[in-house]
């Protein structure tokens, strides 16, 4: 067990620090780091050297990783670097790997925030608003706060760290694969196990430890037409509309109820058993605390059990939205010449995304062949991603819960997660190490929303239960 006088010592100094890593927290907040969105893209890399800065200032030694280009709405442009990190190499002590992003979901005032996206702005509940601060900037900069909390402290880490940062992760963590595979056999030899801040509780009041992750397919589909846009009154009923193509093809793809209606795509699901549907059963979760959470009841189930399965161990088909459709304010009477239009499958444990993107890229091209248009349709898979999941037996899972204890004086809850970070299962895999998911944000924060905020006692009792779970790592026996 970690030493009860030396983590006082270390929470009574982050207490003490609390405006200053709100600060730290604002600047970060303040760089537009969106990776989806080409224009943004100094941004991102000026997100990169901001760490790197950090690093300097904390004694982290640290080394960028260049990945090339890519290509991003038509333009070829460099790809932010990876950012590793060491601190502390003691042979003695066990070595945590921490992974975290620094890239954001795009986000402007008009999509309906209340406040500036990128100003930092705290509210009288004592919310932190601004695009970024529950995912990933706030549990990011929480590792190093808790550095530097130890070392204001004058407690030495218990542990060697080592640090992963990507900026591309909200674009499909391109390039991390091949670096995480290269540097398991140099930067990542002797690391014990890795830990991810990029998740959230379920609700609001309880942590927990999160051992599952959905995978995802993400996909493109291009209706394209007439050489440019037209009049809709000169030439409305006279051309095969892209759009029409368009809306009739996602028309297809899932049902009201959220039943994706491609052939072959649930085959690879694993049927429920008895014993699984007792683990919903124990889980701290309520439909109101969901409601609150999406600001409505438009939830397809009313039922706790059936909401957690949903979200966790059944695939889902989202629609997110069309490149160049008409979305302005007003009535412009335009017939758009090619709509790209996008949507996402999110996959579950034996899902593999070629099958999947197989079956997709055949479902459309049936259905479109069946318009009798004479438009031409190209299905692009942007990225793809497995579904993760871990044993939480494992001795760092174990050492996160005594932290949950130490810090909330209360159990944490085992949970899975809906979302996906592409590069969970690579660390597991390619280290043949655990991974624990450790989230410091709660369930209601709005990440890739409107208003994404995270409380300041999340991101101050986070920055505690990182430092915590390094000491209960340091404490517990390996096995
Ligand atoms: C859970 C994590 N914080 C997250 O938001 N992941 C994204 C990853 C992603 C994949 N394609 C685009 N973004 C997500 O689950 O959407
Ligand atoms: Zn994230
Ligand atoms: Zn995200």
């Amino acid at each position: 067990m970690a030493d009860p006088v030396v983590l006082k010592t270390f929470f009574d100094k982050v207490d003490n620090l609390q405006d200053h890593y709100v600060e730290r927290l604002r600047e970060a907040v303040a760089i537009k780091s969106v990776s989806a969105d080409a224009a943004f893209r100094d941004e991102v890399f000026k997100m990169g050297q901001w760490l790197v800065e950090l690093f300097q200032k904390l004694g982290v030694s640290h080394e960028s990783v260049d990945i090339g280009t890519q290509v991003l709405d038509g333009k070829t442009i460099k790809l932010p670097p990876i950012i590793l990190g060491t601190y502390g190499n003691d042979p003695n002590k066990k070595t945590i790997l921490i992974y975290g992003h620094y890239d954001v979901q795009p986000a402007l005032l008009e999509d309906g925030w209340n406040s500036s996206p990128f100003d930092l702005t705290e509210t009288p509940k004592h919310q932190l608003i601004g695009r970024g601060s529950s995912d990933d900037k706030g549990p990011v900069i929480g590792w190093l706060n808790a550095i530097e909390a130890h070392q204001k402290a004058g407690i030495e880490l218990p542990v060697n760290l080592k640090f992963c940062f990507e900026g591309m992760e909200e674009s499909g963590s391109e390039g991390m694969d091949e670096v995480i595979l290269k540097e398991s056999k140099r930067y990542f030899v002797g690391v014990d196990a890795v830990c991810i801040s990029d998740n959230y509780w379920l609700g609001v009041t309880k942590p927990c430890l999160t051992y599952g992750l959905r995978g995802i397919s993400y996909f493109k589909i291009t209706v394209s037409g007439p050489g440019r846009d037209l009049h809709s009154g000169v030439f409305g009923g006279t051309v095969h509309e892209p759009m029409t193509d368009l809306i009739l093809l996602f028309s297809k793809l899932v049902s009201p109820s959220g039943e994706i209606l491609i052939p072959g795509i649930n085959d690879d699901v694993e049927p429920l058993t008895e014993k699984e549907n007792k683990i919903y059963e124990s889980i701290e979760f309520t439909l109101d605390e969901y409601h609150a959470a999406i600001e409505s009841k438009t939830t397809i189930h009313d039922d706790k059990i059936k909401i957690l399965q949903h979200r966790w161990r059944f695939p889902s088909l989202s629609i997110h939205g069309i490149e160049g459709a008409f979305s302005a304010p007003g009535m412009k009477t335009v017939l758009p010449a090619k709509v790209i239009g996008k949507f996402s499958i999110r996959l579950v444990p034996h899902m593999e995304p070629d099958r999947v993107n197989a079956l997709v890229e055949k479902f459309l091209t049936e259905e479109f062949a069946k318009l009798g248009s004479k438009n031409t349709l190209n299905v692009e898979c942007a990225h793809g991603a497995k579904a993760w999941v871990a044993s939480p037996d494992h001795w760092n899972y174990v050492a996160a819960a005594k932290a949950v204890e130490r810090v909330f004086n209360v159990h944490p809850d085992y949970t899975r997660e809906g979302g996906s970070i592409p590069i969970t299962l690579t660390f597991q895999d390619a280290l043949n190490k655990n991974v624990l998911l450790l989230p410091m944000g709660r369930g209601d924060d709005g990440a890739h929303s409107t208003n994404e905020k995270l409380d300041r006692s999340n991101y101050i009792e986070g920055i505690k239960l990182f430092g915590a779970y390094l000491h209960e790592v340091a404490a517990i026996k390996a096995d």
